[in-house]
């Protein structure tokens, strides 16, 4: 799969950066009311994941999700991470702080 231009991605992902360590992947913080709905997002997300085989990197820690994607086996941000995103930004949508 072929990687995109990460700046170009980021345009159509509002919510979305760069991840921090500058690797060629994107990045979203989610702040949800509690654990509850944090774990509810990550089972929604993790099923889905499985499903496409693609796999989100991220850390909880209570009421705070981080999410980072990249497709390792490109070497960088594709499409699928693209799809994964917007499907996250939907599963979010109304939860998030
Ligand atoms: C063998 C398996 O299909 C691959 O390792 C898949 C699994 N999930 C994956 N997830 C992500 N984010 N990137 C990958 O390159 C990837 N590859």
């Amino acid at each position: 799969m072929t990687a995109l231009d990460v700046a170009e991605v980021l345009k159509a992902l509002p919510e979305w950066r760069r991840a921090d360590d500058s690797r060629p992947a994107i990045a979203r913080t989610l702040r949800f009311a509690d654990f509850n709905a944090a774990f509810g997002f990550m089972t929604r997300v993790a099923i889905r994941a499985d499903k496409v085989d693609h796999h989100p990197e991220w850390f909880n820690v209570y009421n705070r999700v981080e999410v980072v994607l990249t497709t390792h086996d490109a070497g960088g941000v594709t499409q699928r991470d693209l799809d994964m995103a917007r499907f996250i930004d939907d599963v979010a949508r109304g939860l998030v702080e």
